[in-house]
């Protein structure tokens, strides 16, 4: 898909074919004080990205300023954010509608605090495909059913009933995921979407995200503060610090033989174990 022309304004036309152009992005607080300092990256149509890096070092705000979500009283002061050739900085509000959920999905560390606990999931999946995706009443829960299903869960026509407090963190997860990919988006942002999952059910949502990936073609932004995590479902990788990107790369390169002090001590003090695994085919060919 092309940028719509109808919406917003266009980056400045480079060579660079990325779906994501983000150019010395800065963030500010209401006080002045930058939060995000000069961040660049590029994503492919397709590839994945993870972003790491120490709480606060403005990993979330970043990924926010992609879905034009910044708290209250935070703003992005100066850079470009493109997404398939359109500055979002320019979106206004109805604008976002066509971009926010539908071109770029998003999940979120707390599945139930995106869903309404007072009204069933299935009603909440099967409302985006009808109001958002103009499928009819009994089109949207074919499809809502055939979505579950395929991101793992049984007994759909159960699940569909059910209320969030119902459903264990990682239904929960997948109904979420189910939500942000439903219209088919080319962009999936999950901020440490994983973390709170036990160690086997994180595994099968970080499985998942390959699957829809694969499937759909869709680029992924991954936040973790978990380098196992990055490790295994990004090929590139930011790490941040204070605001800034002080390492950026090939995740394997990156984690295998990281150049800036900060990755170092990230590395080090990282379940070498859990990343072993990963970056053992690096490892051997440094
Ligand atoms: N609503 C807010 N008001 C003021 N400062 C904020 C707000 N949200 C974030 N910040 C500040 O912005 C900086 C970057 O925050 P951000 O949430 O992007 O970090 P992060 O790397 O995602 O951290 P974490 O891993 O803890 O989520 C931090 O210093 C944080 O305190």
């Amino acid at each position: 898909m092309s940028a719509d022309a109808s919406i917003g304004a266009t980056v400045p036309a480079t060579a660079n074919t990325d779906l994501v152009q983000v150019e010395d992005l800065w963030i500010a607080a209401p006080d002045g004080r930058d939060l995000v300092a000069g961040v660049s990256f590029g994503l492919a149509r397709g590839g994945s990205l993870g972003i790491v890096g120490e709480s606060g070092s403005g990993k979330t705000l970043t990924t926010r300023a992609l879905l034009g979500l910044l708290p209250h009283g935070i703003s992005v002061t100066s850079g470009s954010v493109g997404f398939d050739g359109l500055d979002l900085r320019t979106l206004r509000r109805k604008e976002w509608e066509q971009v926010r959920g539908s071109r770029i999905g998003a999940v979120f560390q707390d599945p139930a605090s995106y869903l309404n606990p007072s009204i069933a999931v299935g009603k909440q999946l099967t409302e985006v495909l009808r109001v958002r995706g103009g499928l009819t009443r009994s089109a949207a829960r074919e499809r809502a059913a055939e979505l579950l299903e395929s991101l793992g869960l049984h007994r759909v026509d159960l699940v569909l009933t059910q209320y969030p407090h119902e459903l264990s963190g990682g239904m929960l997860q997948r109904v979420l995921l189910a939500i942000a990919i439903c219209l088919g988006p080319e962009l999936l942002i999950a901020d440490e979407a994983t973390t709170a999952l036990d160690v086997t059910v994180q595994a099968d949502v970080l499985d998942l995200f390959d699957t829809v990936r694969a499937r759909a073609g869709l680029a992924l932004v991954l936040v973790s503060h978990d380098l196992a995590v990055v490790a295994r479902s990004t090929e590139n990788l930011l790490v941040m610090r204070n605001g800034e990107v002080v390492e950026s790369g090939p995740t394997t390169q990156v984690l295998a033989n990281p150049q800036h002090p900060y990755t170092q001590l990230l590395v080090e003090h990282h379940d070498a174990y859990s990343l072993a695994g990963y970056l053992e085919k690096e490892t051997a060919d440094v």
